[in-house]
């Protein structure tokens, strides 16, 4: 049975020791730096003291609703210094996703064409369905078609729920939920805790896993992420969907090796 983890929050000589374990900090996002626009006390401070003592930070998120780009900006914008870490683009083909001309009703032409096929690209391959906030009947019904004719289908993640300003919305996997209903089967996931998000970050980042802890707000995407990845520590913040209670009592399946009620507290 896996140890209780533990509770650091207030005990400074605890943080002191947890993090002189570790020189890489992945974190996640939602639920830990921010809740949607809302960015969370005492997260630039703390992301700051872990630079000052030479900690190197990933940021690991499974949310899609913004390009890498995008999340520079954003974390620029709420004063969080970062460097795009883009991995050379894939120049992957790709549409859908944010085309404007999806943003609509379903028509009874658009049926036909759907239907009749022609309004289908043959050249696409694979459905990848991750957290649209536009999500539709006629994104759904191409996504379906096309799945119908084979393409693979790919999900960036299954998540159940996304933190945002302080609640819960529906997640990624509530998005390929209709489609998994449609279809019969489940999505290969890539994102948290797919171990191929890790082998990526690894192959980018060349990063020793026993001096790398994992933090994260969810057990079953950011501290299984971290323990079947194998790295050196997992810890779990109470700032987002994961309770304490999911991993109190016994054989609970995922257990972090430390917690914190927030980011902010490992400031000591
Ligand atoms: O549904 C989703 O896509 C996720 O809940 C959301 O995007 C999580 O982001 P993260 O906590 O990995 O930053
Ligand atoms: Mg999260």
């Amino acid at each position: 049975m896996a140890p209780l983890p533990k509770y650091l929050t207030g005990d400074k000589e605890g943080i002191k020791k947890f993090i002189d374990q570790f020189d890489v900090f992945l974190f996640d996002c939602d639920g830990v730096l921010w809740s949607g626009d809302h960015l969370f006390e005492g997260t630039v401070d703390t992301l700051e003291m872990l630079r000052s003592k030479g900690k190197q930070l990933v940021f690991v998120t499974n949310n899609s609703t913004k390009s890498r780009a995008d999340y520079k900006k954003k974390l620029d914008a709420m004063g969080i210094p970062a460097k795009v870490h883009e991995l050379t683009s894939a120049h992957i083909p790709h549409l859908g996703g944010t085309d404007p001309t999806l943003l609509r009703a379903i028509t009874p032409a658009d049926h036909a064409a759907i239907a009749a096929g022609t309004a289908l690209d043959p050249s696409v391959g694979a459905v990848l369905c991750g957290l649209d906030f536009h999500l539709n009947y006629l994104k759904l019904s191409l996504a379906y078609h096309y799945l119908r004719r084979g393409a693979v289908f790919l999900a960036t993640n299954t998540d159940s729920s996304l933190p945002s300003a302080g609640a819960l919305f529906p997640g990624a996997g509530a998005v390929s939920a209709p489609l998994v209903k449609m279809v019969g089967r489940e999505p290969l996931s890539l994102g948290k805790p797919s171990q191929a998000m890790m082998d990526a970050i690894e192959g980018k980042f060349r990063f020793e896993r026993a001096r790398a802890c994992m933090v994260g707000d969810r057990l079953d995407t950011d501290i299984r992420f971290g323990i079947e990845g194998g790295l050196g520590g997992t810890l779990a913040v109470l700032t987002g969907v994961s309770r304490k209670e999911e991993w109190e009592g016994e054989g609970k399946p995922v257990v972090p090796m430390a917690y914190v009620d927030k980011l902010g507290d490992l400031r000591g």
